[in-house]
């Protein structure tokens, strides 16, 4: 059974059907990316998975439950994670605090045990500790454990920033242009954990500009024009599609008679 299926989502803004009756689905271990021009509802669609926009019709599953417009905490205790276009590190703290602070969705402790320092959250507090150690190591952060997170380089920022979406038992992770700003080489070391983290079972969905990218990890890709899917298959056939062609095409036509203007 596909961990995420999406079927027939849509929504509009005003007159606008920024996303357009858009379904497919997402296997355990498989990569799937969804790409298309700007403005084409990649962000919009995002947003209806992970439960930030509402949809206005379709539905969203995760291993055959519906959980269509859960908050994103629900989806994060069911194992749907996602990490965010502009970095959402805590930029003050250690990277291993930051690491830490993935776990606190799932906790169910009260606040007073914490205060009061009870058994309890002690025990909780190590095993954190721990698990987020042992994140650091699978996303080549162990070294960096103590540093303050401001002082990584912006590649190192976008694997922590995965180490903690990866913090909660994530089946599924949603992944919002994870190369945006890096440089070829830091773009090579998240390409290489997004396949190991692949590897090791979770479905991804990726959203992401760097086409060289999307070619070279996706097993699948969605193409999506002005909301609707205009088509989906390997990257090979994708490439190749004269609709997905006259698409991008179509953008840059547009783009070059602006720059004449
Ligand atoms: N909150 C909103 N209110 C009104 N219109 C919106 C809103 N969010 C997106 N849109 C519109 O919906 C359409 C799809 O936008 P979306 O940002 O999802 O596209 P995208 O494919 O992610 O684009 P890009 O590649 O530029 O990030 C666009 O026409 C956009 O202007």
């Amino acid at each position: 059974m596909s961990l995420l299926s999406v079927e027939g989502l849509g929504i509009a803004f005003g007159g606008l059907r920024a996303v357009d009756d858009v379904s497919f689905s997402v296997n355990p271990g498989e990569i799937v990316s969804v790409i298309g021009p700007n403005g084409a509802g990649k962000t919009t669609l995002f947003n209806m998975i992970s439960g930030v926009y509402m949809p206005k019709s379709g539905k969203v599953k995760l291993s055959g439950e519906e959980v269509t417009g859960f908050a994103p905490h629900l989806l994060a205790r069911r194992g749907m994670s996602r990490t965010f276009q502009n970095l959402q590190i805590f930029q003050n703290m250690t990277v291993l605090e930051n690491a830490i602070s993935g776990f606190h969705l799932r906790e169910k402790g009260s606040v007073f045990a914490d205060l009061l320092g009870l058994p309890a959250s002690r025990r909780r507090s190590r095993d954190a500790q721990a698990g987020a150690r042992e994140l650091l190591a699978r996303v080549g952060l162990a070294n960096a454990a103590e540093l303050e997170a401001g002082n990584l380089s912006y590649g190192a920022l976008k694997r922590l920033e995965i180490a903690r979406a990866l913090a909660l038992d994530t089946k599924v992770l949603l992944l919002d242009e994870p190369a945006a700003g890096c440089n070829a080489v830091e773009t090579e070391e998240i390409d290489h954990l997004i396949a190991e983290v692949a590897a090791s079972g979770v479905a991804i969905l990726l959203v992401e500009h760097d086409m060289k990218m999307v070619m070279r990890i996706s097993n699948h890709i969605v193409v999506l024009d002005h909301g609707v899917k205009i088509a989906e298959g390997d990257p090979a056939a994708v490439a190749r599609n004269p609709d997905v062609i006259a698409a991008y095409l179509g953008t840059q036509a547009q783009e070059a008679s602006h720059a004449d203007s």
